[in-house]
């Protein structure tokens, strides 16, 4: 990613921001998947902060009031002591809001990147990661945003560990989106303070295979290592459509059906939910969508079909 923040302070601002799956099942809090699914700007300096969006959501993207783009921007400038310069964003979003699919990981970031740029703050990529890491409260969806592929985070007091593979792995990614939202906060209120020894080892145990799956490539080990026991059984109820998918993961007519090839790899609760994602073989399986909406029982669902992205682009435009 090329950083000119300190020798172009004023210079348009351009940014691509993927969407995010995180926790893969197990991997609650520690991975997180970026989809070729974005959320581009493009910023310059203005009399006024004005937003003009398109896309998805795009008039949550466009108010000003409460706009976590620009919450973001503004405060992290006035920790540091600057005047945030008033920015007019061109905004495109593909991300869906509330869903499970990282939009605020996206938003957060965008706003430190932008502080970063119009602030003259010159942070390495490494410090505004762990800013937008630090306001989500967990790093997973920030971190696989900045960084693409399968990134696996560990955020300390003191640090923020990364670890990314699977950048190239060219696995469908496929997402039905219900069409009511679930705010992430409600989402992690439901889950418990403590858990059994038993849930724990084999989230573990999950885990581990999950990382190893992605790093050498090995879709027949998602079905199994895509299984939870810490998050998806205590959101199932705000999350209705994922008891009805994950048996996709492992119903035998579904994977063996010569109608359905490629085959459906695993299936998870994306990010906090409620959106669930079903990872194929290939990508963009075109018989999927239409058994995803027999599956769930409605013919209205909405099911975007994506790819795994390499993660954040942004830089500062000339003009
Ligand atoms: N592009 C955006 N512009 C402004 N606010 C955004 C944007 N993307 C996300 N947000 C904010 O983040 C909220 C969604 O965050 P959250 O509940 O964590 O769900 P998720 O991150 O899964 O989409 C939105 O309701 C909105 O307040
Ligand atoms: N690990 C978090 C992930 C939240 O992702 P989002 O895309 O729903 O914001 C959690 O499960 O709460």
């Amino acid at each position: 990613m090329s950083q000119s923040t300190a020798k172009d302070p004023g210079k348009p601002y351009h940014l691509r921001l993927p969407a995010t799956s995180a926790n893969l099942g197990p991997g609650f809090d520690a991975l997180g998947l970026a989809m070729a699914l974005y959320l581009t700007i493009d910023a310059r300096v203005a009399d006024a902060f004005y937003i003009e969006a398109t896309g998805r959501d795009a008039d949550q993207c466009a108010r000003l009031e409460d706009n976590l783009i620009l919450t973001t921007y503004v405060d992290v400038l006035a920790v540091a002591g600057v005047l945030a310069p008033r920015l007019h964003l061109q905004i495109h979003n593909e991300i869906p809001l509330g869903m499970g699919c990282g939009s605020s990981a996206s938003a957060l970031l965008a706003g430190v990147f932008l502080a970063n740029h119009f602030g003259k703050l010159g942070w390495a990529g490494q410090q505004i990661l762990e800013e937008a890491c630090l306001r989500e409260g967990h790093p997973d969806n920030v971190a696989a945003c900045y960084l693409g592929g399968m990134t696996a985070s560990l955020m300390s007091k003191n640090s923020l560990l990364t670890a990314t593979c699977g950048e190239k792995l060219a696995w469908g990614l496929n997402l039905a989106l219900p069409s009511a939202s679930l705010a992430t906060e409600k989402a992690r209120a439901l889950l418990p303070p403590a858990y059994s020894r038993e849930d724990v080892v084999a989230n573990i145990q999950s885990t581990a295979l999950l990382v190893a799956a992605f790093a050498q490539g090995r879709g027949e080990l998602l079905r199994t290592a895509m299984q939870d026991r810490i998050h998806q059984p205590y959101r199932m109820k705000a999350c209705p459509l994922l008891p009805l998918l994950l048996p996709l993961a492992d119903d035998p007519a579904i994977v063996s059906s010569k109608i359905l090839s490629p085959k459906i790899l695993g299936v998870a609760l994306s990010g906090a939910g409620p959106s669930v994602l079903i990872i194929t073989e290939d990508a963009r399986p075109a018989a999927l969508p239409a058994i995803i909406r027999q599956v769930a029982g409605d013919p209205s669902l909405e099911v975007l079909q994506t790819t795994i992205s390499g993660g954040a682009l942004g830089g500062a435009l000339e003009g």
